[in-house]
C-alpha cells in the first residue's frame, strides 16, 4: 500500500492483527512501563528506546516466548499461545538467535522451513528469497561457514519463506553493511505493503523513516497515562537520531 493509499484508507475500519493492552514485561520486576497499542495489516510498528530499555523483552512477550507480568496480547483477537499451530503459522520471528542444524545447507534449511509450514511451491519460493537476500552464491554452504551478515540474511530469509500475518524482528539491521541495510528496508517495505503487520525493535533511523507507520517509545517513565508513549514515525526518528533529547 502506498502512503497515498494509506492516507485514503485512514478512517476506514482497520484490520487489527495484534492487540496489546497494558502489557507489562520483565524478569520478576518490570523492565519498562506497560505497553498499549495495536497493529493492523500493512502497518509497521517500531519499538525505539535506549539500550536495555526493554525492546527485546517486549518482543519476546509478543512472540509468546516470555510470560508477561501483566496485561494481554491478542493475535487476530485470540490470546497468544505459542504452542498452538495457528499462532506458529501466523507469526514469524527474526530474533538474535542462531538456531541451525549444523549439517543442513542454506538451501536445505529454507526448504525445510517452507515445507514444515505447508508451502506449496517450495523451490520457487526459496529461490526467490535466496535472490532477495543475495544468498544465491551461498546455497550449498553450511550455516557455520557463513559470515555474520550472511547468517543474519539467512534468519530473515527463513522468516520470509513461510506464511505469516505478523512479523516480529529484533534489530534486523544488525551486522548488515549499507547495501544490506538498503535491501532490508526494501524487502520489509514490500512485506508491509503486501499486508503483513510488522513489529520491529530498531536503532536505525533510515529503516525507521522508510518503514515505520508508528512507534512505541520503550522506557520506564510511563509517559502516556502510565503507559509507554505511542508516537508517529517523525517523532520516533527524532528520538532515535537524538536519544538524549
Ligand atoms: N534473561 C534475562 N534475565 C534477566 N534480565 C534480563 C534478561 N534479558 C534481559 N534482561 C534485562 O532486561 C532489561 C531489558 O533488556 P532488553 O534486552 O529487553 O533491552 P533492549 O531495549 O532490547 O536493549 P538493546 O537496545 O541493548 O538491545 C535489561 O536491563 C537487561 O539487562
Amino acid at each position: 500500500m502506498s502512503n497515498r493509499e494509506r492516507t485514503r484508507t485512514r478512517g476506514r475500519a482497520r484490520d487489527v492483527v495484534l492487540g496489546v493492552e497494558r502489557l507489562l514485561v520483565g524478569y520478576g520486576e518490570p523492565v519498562c512501563a506497560p505497553v498499549t497499542v495495536d497493529v493492523a495489516r500493512g502497518e509497521a510498528l517500531c519499538l525505539v528506546g535506549a539500550n536495555g530499555a526493554g525492546k527485546s523483552t517486549v518482543l519476546r512477550a509478543l512472540a509468546g516466548l516470555l510470560e508477561p507480568l501483566g496485561g494481554t496480547v491478542r493475535l487476530h483477537g485470540e490470546p497468544v499461545d505459542e504452542r498452538s499451530v495457528r499462532f506458529r503459522r501466523e507469526v514469524a520471528c527474526v530474533f538474535d538467535e542462531d538456531a541451525w542444524f549444523a549439517e543442513l545447507s542454506v538451501a536445505e534449511h529454507l526448504e525445510l522451513v517452507a515445507r514444515g509450514h505447508g508451502v506449496r511451491d517450495v523451490v520457487a519460493v526459496v529461490d526467490a528469497e535466496l535472490e532477495a537476500q543475495r544468498l544465491t552464491g551461498a546455497v550449498d554452504q553450511l550455516p557455520t561457514s557463513l559470515s555474520s551478515g550472511q547468517k543474519r540474511r539467512l534468519l530473515l530469509a527463513a522468516a520470509l519463506v513461510r506464511p505469516r500475518s505478523l512479523l516480529l524482528l529484533d534489530e534486523p539491521e544488525q551486522r548488515l553493511d549499507p547495501t544490506g541495510r538498503e535491501a532490508l528496508a526494501d524487502r520489509l517495505l514490500a512485506e508491509r505493503d503486501a499486508g503483513t503487520a510488522l513489529v520491529l525493535a530498531t536503532h536505525d533511523v533510515v529503516l525507521l523513516r522508510r518503514l515505520a507507520t508508528r512507534a512505541v517509545v520503550v522506557d520506564d517513565t510511563g509517559g502516556d497515562g502510565g503507559t509507554c508513549r505511542v508516537v508517529d514515525a517523525d517523532e520516533a526518528a527524532r528520538i532515535v537520531s537524538d536519544p538524549v533529547r
